[in-house]
């Protein structure tokens, strides 16, 4: 399949390295608007191919979309990042214009293609990327509850002292430092209980360090985070290639799921060669409930600026 990432900064460019080491795509274009850079950063990959072993094409683009037609997944990650102090949703006059004009040009070039949103403000970019495209909903999918979740695990596993592979965990709701909601009740280590091995301090701080994850990594690093994301991304795009039906919490327009519609967030969705094919419901408690619907009124306000700024 043909893949392209729009946006070869930090995200993209480890995003693109991600998925042509898996050997998950035929061809690659990373495309950017800095004059240079994409062909450079994809030139660079394509030089780790005898290395590392594998054939996918890598090409780099300024600007010219037409580089892009044919293609199966669209990874959009074009658009400022945060630095220390800000929130994601600071970002939103920068970034909902970049997202909407990429949108665009994407889709006419790859009208059938399946759309990850990775931008920030993520929740509202993706609100903005389903509305302004138009495509079925099953289409257009936003990557921040995989990340958030992988991240929920890593802190637990420190917490417990064991390793983050025998954890589950999932964080749905909004991709933002107070709207995401880590699901601690249905946190497990190898199928046990975390809540009868953690005490209700610990689990309360893991939770908190979880969702001030990306905020802790922006001020160690003077900018947001690119492993996690760009593996996180790599593993909705090989779920969608090798459709696979695996379980992961994504940003997806909702009709009345978890009590929530018109808008775009993050739930647990069954993911394959379609896109996000089901929402997983995984009924929630009262509790659970009201922190699903305090985060969709913020998502709601933040998708508000968007009709403000006439994108949609
Ligand atoms: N959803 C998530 O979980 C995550 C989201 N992000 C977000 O991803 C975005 C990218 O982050 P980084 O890669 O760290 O930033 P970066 O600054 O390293 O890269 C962004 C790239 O986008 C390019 N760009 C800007 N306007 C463009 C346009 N119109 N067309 C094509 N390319 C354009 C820039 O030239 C730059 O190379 C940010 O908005 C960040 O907040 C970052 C990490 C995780
Ligand atoms: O923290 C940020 O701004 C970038 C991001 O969404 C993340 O790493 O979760």
């Amino acid at each position: 399949m043909k893949i392209t990432v729009v946006g070869a900064g930090n995200v993209g460019a480890t995003c693109a390295n991600v998925i042509v080491q898996q050997g998950l795509a035929s061809e690659l274009v990373l495309l950017d608007i800095k004059e240079g850079v994409a062909e450079g950063k994809a030139m660079d990959i394509m030089q780790t191919a005898t290395t590392l072993g594998f054939n996918t094409r890598v090409i780099g683009s300024t600007s010219d979309y037409s580089k892009t037609a044919g293609s199966g997944v669209v990874v959009i990650t074009s658009g400022i990042p945060r630095k220390p102090g800000m929130t994601r949703e600071d970002l939103i006059g920068t970034n909902a214009g970049i997202v909407k004009g990429v949108a665009d040009n994407i889709l006419k070039y790859s009208p059938d293609a399946i759309i990850i949103v990775i931008s920030n403000p993520m929740d509202t970019m993706t609100y903005l990327a389903y509305k302004a495209l138009g495509l079925p909903k099953n289409r257009v999918i936003g990557m921040g509850g995989i990340l958030d979740s992988s991240r929920f695990k890593y802190y637990l596993s420190q917490a417990l002292d064991r390793p983050a592979t025998d954890i589950q965990g999932f964080v749905i709701g909004g991709h933002g430092d107070t709207t995401m909601i880590p699901l601690t009740r249905f946190a497990t280590y190898q199928g046990i209980p975390i809540s009868t091995l953690l005490d209700a301090e610990t689990l309360q701080k893991v939770a908190a360090d979880t969702m001030v994850g990306g905020a802790t990594l922006t001020k160690l690093l003077g900018t947001s985070a690119w492993y996690a994301p760009g593996a996180s991304c790599g593993a909705l795009v090989k779920a969608i290639v090798l459709d696979e039906k695996k379980i992961f919490p994504c940003c997806v327009a909702l009709d009345g799921e978890y009590g929530q519609s018109d808008i775009c967030m993050g739930v647990p969705v069954v993911l394959g060669k379609d896109g996000w094919e089901s929402i997983v419901d995984y009924k929630l408690n009262a509790e659970e409930q009201a922190a699903f619907n305090k985060s969709a009124e913020a998502v709601h306000n933040m998708n508000n600026v968007l009709k403000d700024m006439k994108l949609i």
